[in-house]
């Protein structure tokens, strides 16, 4: 039933080579209740509600037909899942792209439920997408689908029910096109509906580069316990969007050494350090990294066995798995993107000594700021740049600090001491609210 729309083979997208999603890995749901499943026996009383986690609240898989720029009728398959709603309403992404399915979407709502609770954001989880590659697409036909997306999901989002923000292929403008949508069926402009939008219509400053800068400050954190300093380290990204791209602008302006990118188009590689805002600047004019002339191409497997300090995924979920975790010459990684690393792999780079800093906390910033952007929104009184980093940094530190220690005291990794923190708080919440009768 999910399976409907067929994935376009990576010709279609030009001279692709790298795959949508790693067949290697596990389902993305399956690693979630693995995840769920390891932390249980440290919830003790509130185990007995564990299985919330693993049962997601509400879910909708919703037919998304438009009229192509040919004329011709298409239809899309569109899905939102509300994870758990017992702290707040839902909050999480919306997802262009041509693998998005079910179970995808169910794995990334869990970790918004994990993500928000880990921070203390006063939301639920949740998470949308649409089976599309935004990539073959005309703006026009873009925003033919956002609407009808949002029209059809309408009844279930809103400032106080579940609010929706970018993710991977989408961005500013899909969020001013729901806004608006919603504005249009509601006859209200409630901009706290969407956060991620554009500045002129409710928008936060910070927001667009703050999953990013989250990612970079979780790095610095982890490099300050393991006597890593960010300026003069070497780093690979993978994945140069958003997430990506925002992060390694980051460490290049702290002085590291960013030795390899890759997007879905290149794997790009400069023992001396990409110029990273050179990079950015090629990707801006033409969409992908390839043809980039300030470093060399080298193979997917030379690039999982680069030695370097950090290794930031930014790209999708199950690209680390056990093969890769037992090459992989890192000391550090940290979780750009949801659900990078398989538990097998990361069972493997615990036994290796490489620290991971789990996605639930390192790539927490991006909706750390839709917090704010949503608070500015319903206060409609907007702050400075300078204030949104500032306390997008003591929020980030904040939660890693807590995090560390718990991890320290219970000898768990970082990822299952910030589930142990997300758990509780969830299901404490769950336990006081009771159950009817
Ligand atoms: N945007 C946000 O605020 C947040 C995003 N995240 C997570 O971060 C990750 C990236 O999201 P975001 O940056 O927003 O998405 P974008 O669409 O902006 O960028 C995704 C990047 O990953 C690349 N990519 C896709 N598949 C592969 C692959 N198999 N190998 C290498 N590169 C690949 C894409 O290349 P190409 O364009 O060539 O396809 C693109 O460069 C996702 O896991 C997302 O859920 C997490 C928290 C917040
Ligand atoms: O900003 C948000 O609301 C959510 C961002 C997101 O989808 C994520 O953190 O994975």
């Amino acid at each position: 039933m999910t399976d409907t729309i067929p994935i376009p083979p990576p010709a279609e997208r030009g001279s692709s080579t790298l795959s949508f999603l790693n067949p290697a890995a596990p389902e993305p749901w399956a690693s979630f209740v693995e995840q769920i499943d390891r932390v249980t026996p440290y919830l003790g009383g509130l185990a007995r509600w564990a299985e919330t986690m693993k049962r997601p609240k509400r879910m909708m898989v919703v037919d998304v037909p438009i009229i192509r720029d040919d004329g011709s009728v298409a239809h899309y398959e569109g899905y939102r899942v509300q994870h758990n709603l017992s702290r707040g309403p839902g909050k999480g992404g919306t997802r262009y792209h041509p693998a998005v399915n079910l179970n995808e979407v169910m794995a990334l709502a869990g970790w918004m439920t994990v993500k928000n609770a880990a921070l203390n954001l006063p939301y639920g989880g949740a998470k949308g997408g649409v089976r599309i590659d935004p990539h073959l697409h005309s703006q026009g036909e873009l925003e033919r689908v956002t609407r009808r997306y949002t029209s059809e999901i309408g009844a279930f989002i809103g400032p106080d029910r579940d609010i929706p923000a970018p993710d991977v292929g989408t961005n500013e403008q899909t969020m001013a096109w729901m806004m608006d949508t919603y504005a249009m069926n509601t006859g209200v402009t409630a901009t706290g509906v969407v956060t991620g939008k554009p500045i002129p219509l409710g928008g936060s400053l910070g927001r667009h580069e703050a999953t990013g800068r989250g990612v970079f400050l979780a790095a610095r954190e982890a490099g300050r316990h393991r006597g890593i300093d960010p300026r003069g380290a070497r780093v690979a990204v993978q994945g140069f969007g958003n997430v990506g791209g925002m992060a390694a602008r980051m460490f290049f302006e702290a002085g590291s050494r960013v030795i390899a990118l890759q997007d879905h188009s290149a794997t790009l590689y400069r023992d001396a350090g990409i110029d990273v805002h050179a990079a950015l600047a090629h990707v801006a004019a033409h969409g992908r990294l390839e043809g980039f002339e300030g470093a060399e191409t080298i193979g997917d497997d030379d690039y999982w066995q680069l030695p370097m300090d950090f290794f930031v995924p930014a790209a999708l979920e199950g690209q680390l798995v056990a093969e890769r975790a037992r090459k992989l010459q890192a000391r550090i990684v940290v979780e750009g993107a949801n659900g990078p690393t398989t538990p097998a792999a990361d069972d493997i780079l615990q036994e290796r000594g490489i620290l991971v800093v789990p996605d639930v906390l390192a790539n927490a910033g991006g909706v750390a700021v839709s917090y704010f952007e949503w608070v500015q929104d319903f206060s409609s009184f907007f702050w400075t740049e300078e204030e949104i980093n500032q306390r997008l940094e003591r929020i980030m530190v904040g939660a890693f600090d807590s995090i560390w220690k718990l991890a320290a005291e219970r000898k768990t990794s970082l990822r299952t001491a910030t589930f142990i923190v997300a758990c509780q708080r969830v299901l404490a919440a769950r336990e006081q609210r009771g159950l009817y009768p």
